[in-house]
């Protein structure tokens, strides 16, 4: 059987990224990068600390200027694009960034109504009906909805913060770290809400992670930022049998093989 990622390769990428530089002054941190991001799919992006993948997402988000290269999105080149045009594409994204980002004097639905207010013109009252729903959405209880970012979990902090990423009903999310600080059992319980709102909502997912157990059990492809540019971008398996340093350390340490057979054994349970 071929699964709707595996398929989706062969389609138009929704994200084409092609010779990408970024500098900060003599640092460079991207030179000639290439990266497609397609339909339906959960993109892995990892690699060594330091190596561009905040600086990667933020500049396919439009929060950053690239050096050089082109970063197309939906057939659109983002570089030739009016600041109108530009911010019309960019409310096809929702992102959650590494901490969550969430403004602290407010309660978890004024959080979440805020886009919609803002961008949508809703009343504040509709606004925070639509974003009880997104925060559920996102697997929250319903008298999360009144509570204040102090009062959470760091798990319910993620997810309120992606309950506001999908304010408005994006169409790709980009995710950072979203598994960062997470013990064990909320890593894996936040892992199974992303491959299931990719289903239930279509969505098409960008995640920068360094968590092994997100690449196996949630990602359909795999991207390894090193040397500054993307140096392979695949299924797990072709990846993890690249001839790269970095990439034996990473996913044939200790760490990789209990990750490996974790999700070996829970295919055949
Ligand atoms: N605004 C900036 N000005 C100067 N340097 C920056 C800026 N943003 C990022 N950098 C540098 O770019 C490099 C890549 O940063 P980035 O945060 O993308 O790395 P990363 O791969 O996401 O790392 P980590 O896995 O540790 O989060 C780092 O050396 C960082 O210091």
């Amino acid at each position: 059987m071929v699964s709707a990622a595996q398929a989706s390769v062969n389609e138009a990428p929704l994200i084409r990224v092609r010779g990408l530089a970024n500098r900060f002054g003599q640092h460079r941190v991207h030179e000639a990068l290439d990266l497609d991001l397609y339909p339906g799919e959960i993109l892995g992006v990892v690699g060594g600390s330091g190596t561009g993948k905040s600086v990667l997402l933020r500049s396919i988000v439009g929060l950053l200027r690239p050096s050089a290269g082109s970063i197309e999105v939906f057939g659109e080149d983002l570089q030739r694009l009016s600041a109108v045009e530009r911010s019309r594409v960019e409310r096809r994204f929702g992102v959650l960034f590494q901490r969550g980002a969430l403004f602290t004097s407010l309660t978890l639905a004024e959080n979440v109504a805020l886009p919609l207010i803002e961008h949508i013109g809703l009343s504040r009252r509709d606004a925070e009906v639509l974003a009880q729903v997104k925060l559920a959405l996102a697997g929250l209880p319903v008298e999360a909805a009144r509570q204040y970012p102090a009062e959470l979990s760091g798990g319910m902090i993620k997810r309120a913060a992606l309950a506001r990423a999908l304010a408005l009903d994006p169409e790709v999310l980009f995710l950072d770290e979203p598994t960062a600080g997470l013990d064990p059992i909320g890593a894996a319980a936040f892992d199974r809400l992303i491959m299931t709102l990719r289903d239930a909502l279509g969505l098409s997912i960008f995640l920068v992670t360094h968590d092994l157990d997100t690449l196996y059990t949630a990602c359909d492809r795999v991207a390894v930022l090193s040397q500054r540019r993307v140096l392979v971008a695949n299924r797990l398996d072709v990846v993890a049998s690249t001839d790269d340093d970095w990439i034996r350390d990473y996913f044939h340490g200790p760490r990789g093989r209990a990750a490996h057979r974790a999700a070996h054994d829970g295919k055949e349970a």
